[in-house]
């Protein structure tokens, strides 16, 4: 047993010595006997030369795990390995060396400047302890740092400074980047004290990877980078350190692939935040506390994940159905928006969403990105993605031929090549997202070769080409048959100026139209 532990139960036998004299003389007054256990108090600090200090995982908010125990985890983990019996291992990523940490109730000592410490594990555990088949939702771990009081100036101002020092540099090594979500059937247990889960993340995608044109990849490299190293700069206008990018386009075209390779570019983990499994605003603020810096916060096809769209129409046409709403000040503007949100009994509201991005909340720790997704830009609420939210909005859109160039060189090593030609020019007159482009490139045999596969991509474009065709045939065929069934003079006069034919005329001339 170790000798801090000896003196802590020695020192409680001479309290309750003393406590059990004072209780034996009853007829003490009552001033007397605080005055003895004042005095027993001040006996025991002679007697008892150690210093012990507490760390605790969970600060006094609660709700965010200390920095201090962190560090304290990693320095002990390194430096424990070697003397404590009792380890646990965490989570590994392939040929890389296991990550330990000092188990629970583990004590281990440490030397610094000649000075011996030591330092024991512990947990607390709620009193009211009901008989359950899941650790209790409280557990709270702590460090204790027990010391020679003759140390205390070398210990509260070089030792622990130097722990926590070393550890964040140790927490840095260690890391493995983490891909987390929210959208966890085990999440539902009441026991877990994090609604986040996670894996390693390990995804390839780089930004050299990433098919688009070389002006706007460098732009968006550099925007990133330069936000990354914002720290100062943030501090110095007074922002909140966090960007927020709007990423929207078709299908296919690579948005989430560029967030794996933001990820990548910026060693951020990435926080795939699910919204549709979001109790309601409070859960959503909390997940945001739990989020760490230097991550990417991702809520991907955002129109799909909220109402916000039909919670902006009502607002909508009630201001035109009401003139007097219209010249309504902000603020009321704001409370009755929150109270139709309330009545809609929506789970996740606009107003918690945008104040999940801006509010208070958010500023409490930097280094956040968030990255919001969509198809249909056009449909999201101006409020949720105008600047100082999402302070980038990036279009990913079909594939170009420098886009196709890219990926050419990633699937199949080729620079240059006489079919390229054809391709630059069918890629200019049809639509194909890169996910078609790169699936064309993609090898369907060992036997298959390069020249293969760009015939087939070749194919691909022409039928593309094709059908696009075809499409706004008909398309163009039911609007002017339309225009001749409503009828009137005046109608097909409009179409005529507006440069749209008859039915009859479009069926003649095979019509070609937009593209
Ligand atoms: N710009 C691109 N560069 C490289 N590969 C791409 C690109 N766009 C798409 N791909 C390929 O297509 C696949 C699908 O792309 P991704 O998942 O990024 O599309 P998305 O835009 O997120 O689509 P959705 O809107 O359906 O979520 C990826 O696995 C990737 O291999
Ligand atoms: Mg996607």
């Amino acid at each position: 047993m170790m000798t801090g532990e000896i003196w802590t139960q020695l020192s409680s036998a001479i309290t309750g010595l003393v406590l059990a004299w004072v209780m034996f003389e009853q007829y003490f007054p009552h001033q007397l006997r605080g005055y003895l256990e004042k005095y027993s108090q001040k006996l025991m600090s002679y007697v008892y030369p150690y210093i012990q200090i507490t760390f605790h995982e969970f600060t006094s908010e609660r709700l965010k795990r200390s920095e201090a125990f962190s560090a304290i985890q990693s320095y002990l983990g390194s430096n424990s390995t070697k003397t404590a019996k009792r380890l646990k291992a965490d989570v590994v990523r392939n040929n890389e060396p296991l990550v330990l940490t000092m188990d629970d109730y583990e004590e281990v000592t440490d030397v610094f400047d000649g000075v011996k410490v030591w330092w024991s594990s512990s947990k607390t555990v709620p009193k009211t302890q009901s008989i359950s088949f899941y650790p209790a939702a409280d557990e709270r771990r702590h460090y204790r740092l027990t010391f020679h009081k003759r140390n205390r100036d070398v210990i509260t101002k070089k030792y622990i400074e130097h722990v926590l020092k070393e550890g964040k540099l140790i927490a840095v090594k260690n890391r493995q980047r983490k891909l987390f979500t929210n959208n966890s059937s085990k999440n539902s247990y009441a026991w877990k004290s994090t609604k986040w889960s996670h894996v390693v993340f390990e995804h390839p995608a780089t930004f050299d990877t990433l098919a688009m044109e070389t002006k706007k990849k460098e732009e968006i490299k550099k925007d990133l980078t330069k936000f990354s190293k914002g720290k100062d700069y943030y501090a110095k206008i007074g922002k909140a350190w966090k960007r927020g990018y709007l990423l929207y386009g078709p299908p296919g075209t690579g948005k989430s692939t560029m967030i794996s390779a933001m990820a990548n570019l910026l060693d951020y983990d990435i926080y795939d935040l699910e919204l549709t499994t979001v109790k309601d605003n409070s859960e959503l603020r909390k997940l945001l506390i739990e989020t760490t810096g230097k991550s990417i916060i991702v809520i991907e096809d955002i129109d799909c994940s909220l109402d916000l769209t039909g919670q902006r129409k009502k607002t909508k046409e009630k201001d035109d159905d009401d003139q007097s709403d219209k010249e309504k000040d902000p603020v009321s503007k704001k409370k009755k928006e929150a109270e139709e949100e309330r009545k809609s009994g929506s789970k996740v509201t606009l107003s918690g969403l945008l104040n999940f991005i801006d509010g208070l909340w958010s500023a409490c720790g930097g280094e956040r990105i968030i990255v919001f997704t969509t198809n249909y830009v056009d449909k999201l609420d101006p409020a949720l993605i105008r600047r100082g939210r999402m302070d980038k909005h990036i279009e990913l859109s079909y594939c170009c031929f420098e886009a196709f160039k890219v990926l050419a060189k990633n699937y199949l090593e080729l620079e240059s090549h006489e079919m390229f030609g054809k391709i630059d020019e069918l890629l200019g007159e049809t639509k194909m997202t890169p996910a078609d482009v790169a699936e064309n490139l993609m090898p369907m045999s060992d036997e298959e070769d390069e020249e293969d596969c760009l015939k087939r991509l070749i194919e691909g474009l022409e039928t593309a080409k094709e059908e696009a065709r075809k499409k706004t045939k008909e398309e163009a065929v039911s609007k002017a048959e339309k225009a001749d069934k409503e009828g009137g003079e005046t109608s097909s006069q409009v179409a005529k100026e507006n440069g749209e034919i008859s039915a009859e005329e479009a069926k003649e001339n095979g019509v070609i139209a937009g593209g």
